[in-house]
């Protein structure tokens, strides 16, 4: 099989350039832009025909940049690729998983379709799996979790002395619990209720025993971080030392970054470029993109297992 082909439509280029490096593969070069009217227009400059292709795109604020990436992987099929794979460090739509309310849209499934009707494979980063509780339950296509948990772990071990951690709500207890135990560390699960897409409140049990400790607060996402904000507002109130943030996915929708500014510190994923970003997650990509076999090979390692 050819060595593969990857294009960056989107990841932070330090990531991009690791993957490609992992899977000895070649970087192609597209052009992506727009027509004076807003629509898309698509350049592949290199020979594709028979390659193993791969687009990478981090789908943080997904609807601008759905639309190119679906006609670039359509362009792609046109041109002959062998199979084509998509990298999503962040893959959007995940949270609206059931209708909450009568008349709702569950885009969660409309989204998978969308992609799994273009792409052959999709690879991504701790998806925010809630009622879904695997990938195949929406996805039609071979859809592989990388897992940040070691590197987050790692990254705990290395910043924070006597850390306890403390996850928001139960949703984030399996993860939590992950973390902590490869991090050698307590945690504590807080419990949470939503009151609306900006508001949250949070109620913290007893973590008195951990007085002489840092509170980490870990989670998948921060959006608003209206979620973080709460938990630390309540920490100060107990009197803590000022919690560190761990996040993996760094959206930060607007006002995110004042909600959180009382954090002493805060340490997210590359999966979405932002400055807070200090924990890679090249490793668990290329060790998720190795299970598949589509004709991209992890440098150094053999045949996956499918
Ligand atoms: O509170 P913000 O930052 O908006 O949203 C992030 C939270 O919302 C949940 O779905 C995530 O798992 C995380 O706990």
């Amino acid at each position: 099989m050819n060595r593969p082909l990857l294009f960056n439509l989107g990841i932070e280029e330090d990531l991009f350039h690791s993957v490609a490096a992992g899977l000895d593969g070649e970087i192609g070069d597209v052009d992506v832009r727009r027509f004076p009217d807003g629509e898309t227009y698509i350049r592949f400059n290199v020979e594709c025909a028979q390659r193993p292709t791969i687009l990478a795109c981090s789908l943080d604020r997904p609807d601008p940049k759905t639309l190119p990436l679906l006609f670039a992987a359509d362009t792609l099929r046109d041109l002959g690729a062998a199979n084509i794979g998509l990298v999503a460090p962040y893959l959007a739509y995940m949270r609206q998983d059931k209708r909450f309310h009568a008349g709702e849209g569950i885009t969660s499934r409309y989204y998978a379709a969308l992609l799994s009707r273009t792409f052959d494979w999709l690879v991504t980063v701790d998806p925010h799996l809630h009622r879904f509780h695997e990938m195949g339950q929406i996805y039609s296509i071979p859809a592989r979790v990388a897992h940040a948990a070691p590197g987050v772990a790692h990254w705990i071990r290395d910043h924070v002395a006597s850390p306890v951690l403390i996850g928001p709500d139960s949703e984030s207890r399996q993860w939590v619990d992950d973390v902590a135990g490869r991090a050698g560390a307590p945690f504590v699960v807080l419990s949470k209720q939503r009151r609306g897409d900006r508001t949250v409140e949070i109620s913290i049990p007893d973590i008195e025993r951990y007085s002489d400790a840092t509170p980490v607060l870990v989670d998948d996402i921060i959006s608003t971080g209206q979620t973080m904000a709460a938990t630390i507002h309540h920490l100060n109130q107990l009197g803590t030392a000022p919690p560190v943030c761990v996040g993996v996915h760094a959206i930060f929708a607007e006002g995110a970054e004042q909600a959180l500014a009382p954090a002493a510190t805060i340490a997210t994923c590359n999966t979405v470029s932002h400055p807070s970003n200090q924990i890679d997650v090249t490793e668990p990509i290329l060790e998720a993109i190795q299970t598949l076999n589509y004709g991209v090979r992890v440098k150094g390692q053999s045949k996956g297992p499918e």
